[in-house]
């Protein structure tokens, strides 16, 4: 690999880079930052937790002048808290370049981000709702904007962000530089390339499969009743340090986070129906690790970094490849180890093997953890949390105690009821969640296929154009049953202007659905039952 000095970067942002503790570029950056430099547009894709980040972040920031007082980049995510931490990338990047960046998303008080906007950002990250806002509101102008970067760039289509993101570079200049990133490039990203898009080079690392080889994937068949237990018993037993378990719906993620708390987990919940206020404790308090277990929509799913979660459990079976290959994806990042689990019914084990066929990578079945593993799990947490305290030697002001009540009992005894205590078993406590339907995969047509040139290491699982708006919209050809107006896909973003009312996920809009995102053509292969 390439060290950074080898790019000719500015030496302002590689002391930035050496601050961040990066020695060599990862195989994504080495790829795309001469061409960037070059000017060149480009479609990047590879593995989750590669780097894609700093691969735009690094020749972006080289590239500003910062004497500019008008925005000259602009970079667009699908999510307020994706939003949020590539700002804080771009920040790091730049900070001793000066480069003055700025987040500008749904949920955040917009007199205050206007605000910040008179400090003469260079670079906006925002997500596409509350940029088209200020757009509207002319306190944002594009007139100047020479680079634009769509992170995650198929969600956001997925999303039903096509119509956003053609209003907003419309306004930008026409030349200009443009790049999309993702680790998932299905088919129809194509169109969106090829509108937006100059002679773009597809830059695609993903050697066989999607997915991480760092990620250890497997599943386990079950009913939908055992599913609370599964995890329980599943936490006890790997004991991870973090671990983010994806729910389907908000209603799923908020039974399951309260359910996790009454059994003395400490979990918390994130979806798009939550205050922004309410989203960002959440998040902080899982990166300082205040909380351990992190329960989620998609909303979760893409781009979200957050060092040491070790595993990635899925409580309900994605609805598609490519938000399986982006959930899983929040752990084993940057070269590090993770798990992932899976949770399947009975009925949607086709669905299984068409997420395996399409991504690629065969997942193993794993039995039911049993009450003993769990047991043990857990026993084996408490005693590494006594032997832990004993060694920072926090217990002197139990000595007196302790001295006391040997004399009286026996040790052992005294030891394993000590221990009993601190396991805290509330296995009796009986738990009931809700439900979720089965997603279920249709028989035939499980080809992966792409329309046409294949996109780097396209798995083109969308072979069909994906129309927008499909779902909700009263039309029958959704595939994902309407009844339950609890589904959350991943929550996008909106910024409560007019014209993203009846597709603002992010906020307190109380629109059941986060996101309308569009049915798949019937050639393709998810339908709802
Ligand atoms: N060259 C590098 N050396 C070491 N660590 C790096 C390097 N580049 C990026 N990282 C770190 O790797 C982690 C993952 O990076 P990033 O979030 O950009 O991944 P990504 O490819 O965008 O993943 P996703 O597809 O999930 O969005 C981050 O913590 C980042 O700081
Ligand atoms: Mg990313």
């Amino acid at each position: 690999m390439k060290t950074f000095q080898e790019f000719g970067l500015d030496s302002s942002v590689l002391r930035a880079i050496t601050e961040m503790g990066f020695e060599e570029s990862t195989p994504i950056q080495e790829k795309t930052i001469p061409l960037a430099m070059e000017g060149r547009d480009l479609i990047g894709q590879a593995q989750t937790g590669t780097g894609k980040t700093a691969a735009f972040g690094i020749p972006l920031v080289n590239k500003i002048n910062i004497k500019e007082e008008r925005i000259s980049a602009l970079i667009m995510c699908p999510t307020r808290e994706l939003a949020i931490q590539v700002a804080e990338e771009i920040e790091k990047l730049g900070r001793f370049k000066g480069i003055r960046s700025l987040p500008i998303y749904g949920g955040q008080d917009i007199v205050k981000q206007i605000r910040a906007l008179k400090k003469k950002p260079q670079i906006i990250i925002g997500t596409p709702g509350r940029l088209l806002d200020h757009i509207n509101r002319k306190t944002i102008k594009l007139d100047d904007v020479q680079t634009v970067i769509l992170d995650e760039a198929d969600e956001m289509l997925d999303m039903g962000f096509m119509d956003d993101i053609q209003s907003i570079l419309k306004l930008v200049p026409e030349e200009r530089h443009t790049m999309l990133f993702s680790a998932t490039m299905p088919a129809n990203i194509q169109r969106l390339a090829q509108q937006f898009l100059r002679n773009p080079e597809h830059v695609s690392v993903i050697p066989k499969q999607v997915s991480a080889p760092t990620i250890e994937q497997a599943y386990i068949e079950l009913h939908e009743k055992q599913k609370f237990e599964a995890l329980s018993r599943l936490i006890d037993m790997e004991a991870p340090d973090l671990a983010i378990v994806f729910g389907r719906t908000k209603r799923r993620v908020d039974e399951l986070s309260e359910a996790l708390q009454k059994r003395g987990y400490a979990a918390e919940g994130l979806h798009g129906d939550l205050s922004q206020n309410q989203r960002d404790n959440v998040m902080r308090k899982f990166r300082d690790g205040s909380i351990d277990v992190l329960v989620a929509t998609d909303v979760a799913a893409r781009g979200l970094d957050v060092s040491g979660v070790t595993h990635v459990i899925n409580f309900d079976l994605p609805q598609d490849p490519e938000s399986y290959v982006h959930r899983i994806g929040r752990t084993g990042r940057a070269g590090k180890e993770g798990t992932a689990w899976t949770f399947v019914t009975p009925r949607e084990i086709d669905h299984l093997h068409f997420i395996e066929k399409v991504t690629r990578h065969k997942i193993n079945k794993k039995p039911l953890p049993s009450l003993a593993e769990a047991i043990e799990g857990k026993q084996k947490l408490t005693a590494e949390r006594i032997l832990d305290l004993l060694q920072k030697e926090e217990h002197s002001e139990f000595k007196g105690l302790a001295i006391q009540l040997l004399e009286q009992y026996d040790s052992v005894n005294l030891l394993a009821a000590a221990m009993k205590l601190l396991t805290g078993d509330k296995k009796d406590l009986v738990i009931e969640l809700t439900p979720e339907d089965p997603i279920r995969a249709r028989k035939k047509k499980f080809d992966v296929r792409s329309s046409g040139r294949r996109v780097g290491g396209n798995y083109g699982s969308g072979s069909g154009d994906r129309r927008q708006g499909g779902y909700g919209s009263g039309g029958s050809g959704s595939r994902y049953p309407r009844k339950d107006g609890n589904r959350e896909y991943g929550s996008r973003e909106g910024g409560g202007s007019s014209y993203s009312k009846n597709r603002e996920y992010g906020s307190n809009y109380s629109g059941n659905r986060d996101r309308s995102r569009a049915p798949r053509k019937s050639e393709d292969t998810l339908v709802s039952k």
